[in-house]
């Protein structure tokens, strides 16, 4: 009797270092997230990028170990840890379509009655960590300790100065979250939800703790080293779908049709993505374009999944 052979299994290395290449001349490109101030210093030229296959494999190249501030990336972890609480009752408080409008924008939020469009941009950002306000003593622990398991790395954690940056200049979030809480829309107090919001921002993590942390949403909710299950298929899927869609604010179409994978970045220059049933995937570039997303770190997924031919579609 005849087996389908096994698919040959991947070798990311000679792809890395190609890549590693051609992104030199994007490296100065772009502008780092000053209005951070702590985010305002990292050097614009770093680069790295690792993977990290279901069967525990690492490949990487350049800074893939240096730790960085993941931002709203962290915005995907808040979902997935508001979607164990909630379940389906969340989408009554955000919704689900992308935005089409910068990730910090107010106008939308007026015409649609104080609901964010979805759990990416700020607004909707604010609306999830309220849930976990409510469920947790400690949200900003919380989200810490799901990271650390994902990454399966006890040394997470997020930096103070970085959050207390972010929050002494959060006028234009407590703008939406005021916004948002005169319809009714946060239940908690504003300041408790921004400390939450601006201490999730300020996690950092390198590509290689990343990368491993997409393992959860490459295997369909389960991790692959133990088999412990923390999402069920569907949810996975959805979470999936809503990165393809939302990941990449207002360029999510144009970086689906250039890259093809699920996928959510932030602006301290992190874009997290997944091949389903392969691998996890992180590259961080700090010079950002014009939609607050990696230019070179854009660049270099396109570039993986052309180079290696795989990717979602
Ligand atoms: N796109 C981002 O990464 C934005 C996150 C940032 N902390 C903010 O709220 O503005």
């Amino acid at each position: 009797m005849s087996r389908t052979p096994a698919p040959p299994r991947p070798d990311f290395d000679a792809a890395l270092q190609e890549i590693a290449a051609r992104v030199q001349p994007l490296l100065g490109q772009g502008q780092v997230a000053s209005y951070i101030p702590e985010l305002a210093g990292v050097p614009r030229e770093r680069f790295g990028m690792a993977i990290v296959g279901i069967g525990g494999e690492v490949w990487e190249v350049g800074h893939a170990r240096e730790r960085f501030s993941i931002q709203s990336i962290s915005k995907l972890f808040a979902l997935l840890k508001a979607l164990q609480h909630e379940g389906d009752a969340l989408w009554e408080r955000v919704g689900r379509e992308p935005s089409g409008t910068p990730f910090n924008s107010l106008v939308q939020l007026e015409h649609e009655g104080g609901k964010p469009r979805n759990p990416f941009i700020n607004a909707g950002a604010l609306a999830v960590t309220d849930v976990l306000c409510t469920r947790h003593v400690q949200p900003e622990t919380a989200l810490v300790e799901l990271l650390r398991k994902l990454a399966d790395n006890p040394g997470i954690d997020y930096s103070l100065r970085v959050a207390q940056s972010e929050r002494r200049h959060s006028d234009r979030n407590a703008a939406m979250a005021h916004f948002m809480r005169s319809f009714g829309r946060l239940h908690n107090p504003v300041d408790r939800i921004l400390d939450a919001y601006c201490s999730h921002c300020a996690i950092e993590m390198s590509c290689v703790d990343l990368a491993r942390s997409m393992l959860l949403l490459a295997n369909h909710g389960e991790l692959p080293w133990s088999g412990e299950r923390l999402l069920t298929p569907s949810l996975s899927k959805r979470l999936n779908a809503l990165m393809l869609t939302c990941g990449t604010y207002d360029a999510a179409g144009d970086f689906a049709f250039r890259v093809g994978l699920p996928a959510k970045s932030g602006v301290g220059g992190g874009i997290v993505a997944l091949i389903p049933n392969l691998c996890g995937i992180c590259v961080w570039s700090p010079g950002l374009d014009a939609n607050g997303n990696s230019l070179a770190g854009v660049a270099a997924l396109e570039w993986l999944t052309t180079l290696t031919g795989r990717s979602i579609f």
